[in-house]
């Protein structure tokens, strides 16, 4: 894999999540961090939306970022117009291409899908646009009708062609037979869409990008339509570490990218979310945390300053005796191997009394006052 290109579109599919609206301030806020931490470029909305999008958008133009900014376009020549009149210099023309998707947009009549695409990609060319093509639900197209509509948009002029999977039906090795397929007819680049909707969504982007795919569409924190799409920490991460293709993006910044996403979504995480969830460096189980000890790769694929969050150890039901000793250690406390012993026992049952490990205060509570902690002290 070589010159993979990152296009964000956190802030048009990310703010697609029902439920979820980001102020203009926060899009802002949102942008000109990424651009801060070296993503190339960024989907920053739907001009055609008007009104605070609208300005939204503008705003981030005019802040003159160095990531290049790509307005989300339905193949209608007013939604060019809209992205236009925004300053926007790059726009992204969306054609539906699978046999329900045209059913249901444009009632079937599948001549419209090259009738608008023509009218379209042509204004934009004419107003000397950058244009990107998205095949919308590309992964139920007819294998033979996508590749005549990709070919299409490229003989028009079109700079590159989105593979959508937009209700994230594929799995891997498909993904990959799909891709590569369109890879071997086309000279444009190939950007991966993938959605979460069996848990795949990552999985599937880099499967695209194996198959020669060069560009790749991600979201902060995987958010997105439905389940989501992939996650940018888990892309940048897995090219780097898994496939040694280091995109010189700031990786020590995506903890914070992602809290600020959170923040301005509104949608906590789950602890266990990959590359950036509060406890993907927690360690609570003796045997987990007897290793880390000893050496942090026994339980660690990488450490996690490089994605700027830190290591924690957590005292609970599942704990032993290094862990404890280590955390005692630390608050100036050394005890012997039996008292060790008491202490965890004290530790095992006050957890499942409570159903969650304990705080480093209740921990010190139960050292300080055996006689009260569980009567066996
Ligand atoms: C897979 C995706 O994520 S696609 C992106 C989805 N994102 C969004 O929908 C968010 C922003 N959308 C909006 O603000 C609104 O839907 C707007 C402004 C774009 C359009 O609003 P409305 O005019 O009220 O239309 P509405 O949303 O009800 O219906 C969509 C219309 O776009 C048409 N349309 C849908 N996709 C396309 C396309 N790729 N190219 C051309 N027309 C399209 C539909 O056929 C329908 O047309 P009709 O009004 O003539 O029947
Ligand atoms: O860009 C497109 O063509 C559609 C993108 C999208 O959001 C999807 O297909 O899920």
């Amino acid at each position: 894999m070589t010159n993979i290109h990152i296009n964000d579109t956190t802030l048009r599919d990310g703010e697609q999540a029902a439920g979820i609206v980001f102020s203009a301030a926060e899009k802002i806020a949102i942008a000109s961090m990424m651009d801060s931490m070296g993503i190339p470029e960024l989907e920053v909305g739907i001009p055609a939306m008007g009104g605070s999008e609208a300005q939204a958008i503008t705003t981030i133009v005019q802040k003159g970022l160095k990531a290049k900014l790509l307005g989300w376009n339905r193949a209608v020549r007013s939604d060019i117009e809209a992205s236009i009149a925004c300053g926007l210099k790059r726009v992204h023309i969306s054609v539906p291409v699978s046999e329900i998707q045209i059913k249901a947009k444009f009632k079937g009549k599948t001549n419209l899908v090259w009738q608008r695409l023509k009218d379209s990609l042509n204004f934009a060319l004419d107003q000397d646009l950058f244009v990107s093509v998205g095949a919308e639900d590309a992964s139920r197209a007819d294998e033979s009708f996508l590749l005549e509509v990709a070919q299409f948009a490229q003989s028009l002029g079109a700079s590159r062609f989105r593979f959508c999977d937009t209700v994230g039906i594929l799995e891997p090795l498909t993904t990959a037979q799909k891709v590569g397929k369109l890879v071997e007819c086309l000279k444009i680049p190939i950007e991966m869409h993938t959605h979460n909707d069996f848990g795949l969504a990552t999985a599937n982007a880099l499967a695209g990008l194996q198959a020669g795919a060069t560009a790749v569409n991600t979201t902060v924190n995987g958010l997105g339509e439905r389940a989501g799409n992939a996650a940018l920490e888990e892309m940048i991460m897995a090219l780097k570490r898994l496939y040694q293709v280091d995109l010189a993006i700031e990786t020590s910044r995506l903890r914070e990218l992602s809290q600020q996403v959170i923040a301005a979504s509104g949608i906590a995480l789950p602890p266990w979310k990959a590359i950036v969830g509060d406890n993907v460096f927690a360690h609570e189980s003796g045997i987990h945390a007897h290793g880390v000890l000893e050496n942090p790769q026994t339980y660690e694929p990488f450490s996690p300053d490089e994605v700027g969050w830190k290591r924690r150890l957590v005292v609970g039901k599942h704990s032993g005796r290094h862990l404890l000793t280590n955390v005692l250690s630390q608050h100036g406390i050394r005890l012997n191997h039996e008292e060790s012993q008491v202490v965890l026992d004290s530790v095992r049952h006050l957890s499942v009394q409570m159903k969650r490990s304990l705080t480093v205060e209740e921990l010190l509570y139960v050292v300080s006052n055996r006689s009260m902690s569980h009567g066996i002290v």
